[in-house]
């Protein structure tokens, strides 16, 4: 049906039953549901800056490519980063894919 067509490609907020599904993978490695707003959360702790922002550039280039972007906050070799989904106002598929490429990113910098 052209509803579903239209739908195809937008976002959905995660149900209970996807949350259950895909949440554990990212708790497990340090993503956390924040309090008061549908969003998952995580900081990173790298060696030095020149890490931290290289951390970031790669990042930064997936999220254009996916056009997907955190928000976040960088002192030095922290980077403190919150994935939500405006189009959907919370959490959605495209959080937990932008969080996945993210750790394989730090596992590579670290
Ligand atoms: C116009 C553009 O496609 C949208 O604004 C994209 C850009 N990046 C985005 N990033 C995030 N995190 N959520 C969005 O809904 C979103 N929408």
């Amino acid at each position: 049906m052209i509803e579903d067509l239209l739908e195809a490609g937008k976002a959905h907020r995660l149900s209970a039953e996807e949350r259950d599904q895909l949440l554990p993978n990212l708790r497990a490695v340090g993503w956390n549901e924040l309090e008061g707003r549908d969003a998952i959360f995580k900081q990173f702790h790298f060696k030095d800056f020149n890490r931290a922002f290289g951390f970031m550039t790669r990042v930064a280039l997936q999220a254009e490519k996916l056009d997907h972007h955190p928000e976040w906050f960088n002192v030095y070799n922290k980077v403190h980063i919150t994935l939500s989904t405006h189009e959907c106002a919370g959490l959605s598929e495209r959080d937990i894919n932008l969080a996945s490429f993210i750790e394989q990113v730090a596992v590579s910098m670290t």
